[in-house]
């Protein structure tokens, strides 16, 4: 069986005035380790599907199932980087990257050690006791990021993780969530506005279109880019043709809209 199942997922929203179907029949699977893009026009439900995935919105149509249980019953297993970093303004980077373990009652002298031994090999070392304030956007991100991995989640969904940061900043932080997604074999749903980021980090890439939010088609990424940094991935012929391939794709979608 898969590591993610979601089989005919459907999702309208009542307002008094009227309903909005944000996504209709989406069916996919997505197998452990995988890290896989949900990209596509605006409106075209990728924030709706995250939250279903997370167990925070109940599908009004359809299954979703996450290593054989609802979302909701595995929001233990769960981890968030998104646009904003959140990090508590008042509590030191150690503190915040230790709030998980805390709230989940798993703070303990080893998991507090690989904790702080995470945000050395993320080059967080030296800033333990700073406060988010004094850190700029990206370190802040790995701080982020070192808070989700504390808890040892085994997926993680990934809402625009990059999108507030600089170019430079961002195609490294790229490489460094891919680095470690892949060395603690995680699986992860990423959403993203940026189809080279899409297909540089990615394994597949899942295209929807909207008005209904519907999966329009799945794109494989060649093996030959997967075991590439996401950085060397974009110098490479196979990442350019399939962007344009997608790129197409997208514009007749955003035409039709
Ligand atoms: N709480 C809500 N009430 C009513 N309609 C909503 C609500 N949330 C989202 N929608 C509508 O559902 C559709 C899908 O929204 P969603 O935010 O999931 O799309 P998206 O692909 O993430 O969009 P974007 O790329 O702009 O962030 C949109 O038409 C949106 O206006």
């Amino acid at each position: 069986m898969s590591f993610i199942t979601a089989e005919n997922i459907g999702h309208h929203y009542f307002t008094p005035s009227s309903v909005k179907t944000a996504l209709k029949d989406v069916s996919f699977s997505i197998e452990e380790g995988e890290f896989v893009s949900l990209i596509g026009p605006s409106g075209c439900g990728k924030t709706t599907l995250l939250s279903i995935l997370s167990g925070l919105l109940m599908p009004t149509d359809g299954q979703v199932k996450i290593d054989g249980q609802p979302p909701d019953l595995q929001k233990n297993m769960i981890g968030y980087m998104l646009q904003q970093d959140y990090l508590f303004p008042w509590k030191t980077i150690e503190e915040n990257v230790l709030i998980g373990l805390k709230l989940n009652r798993q703070l303990e002298e080893k998991t507090k050690e690989s904790a702080l031994q995470f945000l050395q090999k993320i080059g967080l070392e030296g800033v333990e006791k700073q406060f988010p304030r004094q850190l700029s956007g990206g370190m802040r991100q790995r701080a982020a990021l070192a808070r989700t991995m504390a808890v040892n989640p085994k997926l993680l969904l990934l809402d625009e993780p990059f999108s507030a940061l600089d170019y430079q900043t961002k195609l490294k932080l790229e490489d460094l969530v891919f680095d470690i997604l892949k060395a603690y074999k995680k699986t992860a749903v990423l959403v993203t506005h940026d189809l080279g980021e899409a297909i540089s980090m990615s394994d597949r890439v899942l295209l929807f279109a909207a008005n209904p939010g519907r999966l329009h088609k799945v794109f494989e990424v060649p093996d030959e880019l997967r075991s590439l940094s996401p950085f060397d991935v974009r110098s490479q012929d196979a990442y350019s043709d399939l962007f344009r391939i997608i790129w197409k794709e997208l514009e007749t979608l955003e035409e039709i809209k």
